[in-house]
């Protein structure tokens, strides 16, 4: 059976679930079974409407007992004054069962971003994601500087060693360009090169 990774994303004005297709071509290119999901939204539809939010991508909303059946996740996170959103973190805090149970121990996690602007904090929301991953026993896979186009200051190119990212505009005007989209095709494809390594050599033990 082929290795199983979840992409879990929020996403309001769909730039993460953008991130999150080119992700997922890059999963299966590595013959790994990939689902996007999204974590349950937590505002109300009259205040998704005051905030202008299209309607959200169609991909199912997750639920914690989705997680057990994955041997990794790939989590696409929209900045909130630099670390993840609430609706995550309450997704996330709601994974006490498993945490007590260790049932997550062992799998793997990496990360991918957008941001407004170029400083609003992809960094930061690795660093403040990556504690609920220790505390999981789960392994985080960063992407390092795997692609070529993270060494390019020629344009705006999101992302950085904790994952790809995209630069959205405060109006979310801009869209992930080109060389972002590779580089999350390409964060895809690595992560899970990793996930079936170990899958591969579990299985031969
Ligand atoms: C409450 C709030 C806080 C935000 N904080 C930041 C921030 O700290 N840094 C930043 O660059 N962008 C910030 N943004 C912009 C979002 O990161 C941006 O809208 C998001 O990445 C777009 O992704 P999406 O299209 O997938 O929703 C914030 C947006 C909101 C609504």
């Amino acid at each position: 059976m082929a290795p199983k990774v979840h992409i879990i994303i929020y996403t309001m004005y769909h730039h993460i679930h953008k991130l999150a297709v080119e992700v997922q071509k890059g999963l299966e290119a590595s013959g790994v079974e990939a689902k996007i999901f999204q974590v349950p939204e937590t505002l109300s539809e009259e205040i998704l409407e005051k905030l202008s939010a299209p309607p959200k991508p169609d991909v199912p909303v997750i639920t914690v007992d989705d997680l057990k059946e994955a041997d990794g996740f790939l989590f696409g996170i929209p900045t909130r004054f630099g670390t993840m959103p609430a609706q995550l973190k309450a997704f996330l805090d709601s994974t006490g069962g498993l945490w007590a149970s260790g049932a997550l121990a062992g799998k793997f996690a990496g990360t991918f971003f957008s941001s407004a602007s170029q400083h609003g904090g992809q960094e930061t929301t690795a660093f403040t994601t990556v504690t609920y991953f220790a505390h999981h026993g789960i392994i985080y896979v960063p992407f390092g500087f795997a692609n070529a186009h993270l060494f390019d200051n020629s344009e705006v190119v999101g992302g950085s060693a904790y994952g790809a990212g995209t630069v959205t505009n405060g109006d979310g005007s801009r869209q992930p360009s080109e060389k972002e989209l590779a580089i999350a095709k390409n964060q895809g494809e690595n992560f899970g090169k990793v996930v079936s390594t170990y899958v591969a050599g579990k299985n031969a033990q």
